[in-house]
């Protein structure tokens, strides 16, 4: 399975060296494949460019940025190297290309004073100031190059990471940060691209394969994830010839109330598109005729609040309960789920105001099963585990809450993070703000259930779901556009999803 860690930035001398050593391939030979891979993504993103400045530290960042300069000097474009160097202190790999350059005949500028700073009129900026060795905030010298060059209109590309971002918590951060318009960065996306308080510096970033050793690669320990098709598609279970509706499992959705009717719809939809045997819609009296014409695939169980959930009688043929969208947070409904939760020990999905009575009343989260799946917004999870300062922190008490309770946190947002009470963290790739819209978390929450109920581990239905809601979601954008999007549109699409992935998935295992 390709390996897809998030390993912490100080890791990466460990993996580097591993793979110096056992590859094996010098660092030189290592420096010059990662600047070859940059260089060939630099010219794909800008085809039609001929002038390059490129901004040169004096660690191996810098190093990939003078054989960046080398490879494009090769190419016949006009390239310009400028070292921003404090001091002639240069590492071994840096200096050896900073020399190849010079000798080659490319043009070098070294700057001592930020004013000095002029790049050339149309010029891609290659920002190889610092990456991944960063150990302080950037400040004095190099500092006042980098608020130089955020004030310039020039596009700017960062290598690796861009300059002054900490690879994990920026929470201390005070100093200059290069703010890129693109970053490619080295074997795995940095955990701090994951927050959106970074995206401004971080902007579009996509990982280059620098082929690391596959070994150190798969032993060495990582806390986080990212999500690719490849995982994701191997942990769905796909139905055998003789399954029958009893075998693919009955959902219970508890959702929607008198005045949130629409949540319950979208909800349904999801499930429905999901794979499970049999769909039961718990919804209060006043909605039983909208899910039998929205959802007629469903059975629907009445409440006997005629306006809102007020408690479940019978869970005996159930295999995963969804509960939560849209249903209110009236007395009658927290006392409802406090019975629904005094009796039910498997596996269940709580989303909306289902998180938001469960904050109101800490009794509530005392009885959640182990392995039960909470699906908060940010508001909705800082009502759960109050203010967080900054993302990193948001990131270590979603992880804290989630062994502390004994659950799997889907905290959604544009990388929606999947936390397990081990303490690892599962970051989602899919979906776009096109999903930023009221009623899509509903659609998750169907989803999610449903797979709960067709056998999927909390886990793996908290992993899958999120991956193909992201998913179906960009087929959405792909057709009619992000801004047209609906959140009924991502319940339609989720077919296709589920057939791209069966299809991956059948092929993996021929
Ligand atoms: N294994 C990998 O992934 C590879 C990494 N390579 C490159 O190597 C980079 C890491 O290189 P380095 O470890 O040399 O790190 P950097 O190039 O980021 O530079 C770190 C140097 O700057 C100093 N420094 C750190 N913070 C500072 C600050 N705020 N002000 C002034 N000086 C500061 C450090 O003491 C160190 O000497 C990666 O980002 C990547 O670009 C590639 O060359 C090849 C393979
Ligand atoms: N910028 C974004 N990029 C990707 N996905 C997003 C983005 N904004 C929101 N989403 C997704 O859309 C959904 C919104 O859910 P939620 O906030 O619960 O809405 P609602 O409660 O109205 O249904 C989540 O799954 C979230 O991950
Ligand atoms: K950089």
């Amino acid at each position: 399975m390709k390996n897809n860690k998030i390993f912490k930035t100080s890791d990466l001398q460990k993996l580097d060296k591993y793979t110096i050593e056992n590859e094996p391939v010098t660092s030189l030979d290592l420096m010059e494949r990662a600047a070859t891979v940059f260089t060939e993504k630099l010219l794909i993103f800008f085809p039609n460019s001929h002038i390059f400045n490129i901004l040169a530290g004096s660690g191996n960042n810098g190093g990939d940025g003078y054989v960046v300069a080398r490879l494009l000097h090769q190419k016949g474009l006009n390239v310009k190297a400028f070292g921003l160097h404090e001091n002639d202190c240069l590492s071994p790999d840096c200096a050896v290309n900073r020399k190849r350059f010079i000798d080659m005949g490319g043009c070098y500028i070294e700057v001592k004073n930020p004013d000095n700073l002029q790049p050339d009129e149309n010029s891609v900026l290659v920002d190889a100031i610092f990456g991944a060795g960063l150990n302080r905030p950037v400040t004095g010298f190099l500092g006042d190059i980098i608020h130089r060059i955020n004030c310039l209109s020039h596009p700017v590309v960062a290598i690796d990471m861009p300059s002054g971002l900490m690879g994990e918590d920026n929470g201390e951060n005070n100093g200059a940060i290069i703010k890129a318009d693109y970053t490619f960065t080295f074997q795995f996306p940095k955990l701090a691209f994951m927050f959106p308080e970074n995206v401004v510096y971080v902007g579009h970033w996509e990982v280059l394969d620098i082929r690391l050793h596959p070994i150190i690669l798969r032993e060495y320990p990582a806390a986080y994830y990212y999500l690719t098709e490849e995982v994701v598609a191997s942990r769905l279970l796909i139905p055998g010839k003789f399954s029958h509706k009893g075998t693919l499992g009955n959902t219970l959705l508890i959702v929607g109330s008198y005045s949130m009717m629409g949540a319950a719809m979208l909800a349904a939809k999801g499930a429905i598109r999901s794979g499970t045997g049999l769909l039961s819609v718990h919804v209060p009296r006043k909605l039983k005729e909208m899910i039998h014409l929205s959802v007629p695939e469903a059975l629907v169980e009445v409440d006997r609040n005629e306006f809102c959930f007020s408690g479940v009688d019978n869970l005996s043929r159930i295999q995963a309960v969804g509960i939560g969208s849209g249903i209110g947070t009236s007395p009658v409904t927290a006392e409802g789920i406090r019975q629904l939760l005094s009796v039910w020990r498997g596996k269940i999905v709580l989303d909306a105001d289902a998180l938001n009575l469960l904050a109101a009343d800490s009794g509530l989260l005392e009885l959640l099963p182990k392995g039960a799946v909470l699906t908060p917004h940010p508001k909705e999870f800082e009502r759960l585990a109050g203010k967080s300062v900054n993302d990193f922190d948001r990131l270590n008490k979603l992880s804290t809450f989630a062994s502390l309770h004994q659950v799997y946190v889907v905290l959604k947002g544009a990388h929606t993070i999947i936390a397990t009470p081990e303490g690892e963290c599962y970051f989602n790739m899919t979906g776009n703000p096109g999903m930023a819209k009221g009623g899509a978390g509903d659609v998750l929450t169907g989803i999610i259930a449903a797979l709960l109920a067709s056998g999927h581990s909390s886990l793996d239905a908290a992993i899958i779901g999120v991956y193909a809601h992201g998913w179906a979601g960009d087929l959405v954008a792909e057709e009619q556009g992000m801004r047209g999007t609906r959140a009924g549109d991502i319940a339609d699409k989720l077919g296709w999803v589920w057939k791209k992935m069966e299809t991956y998935n059948m092929a993996k295992q021929r």
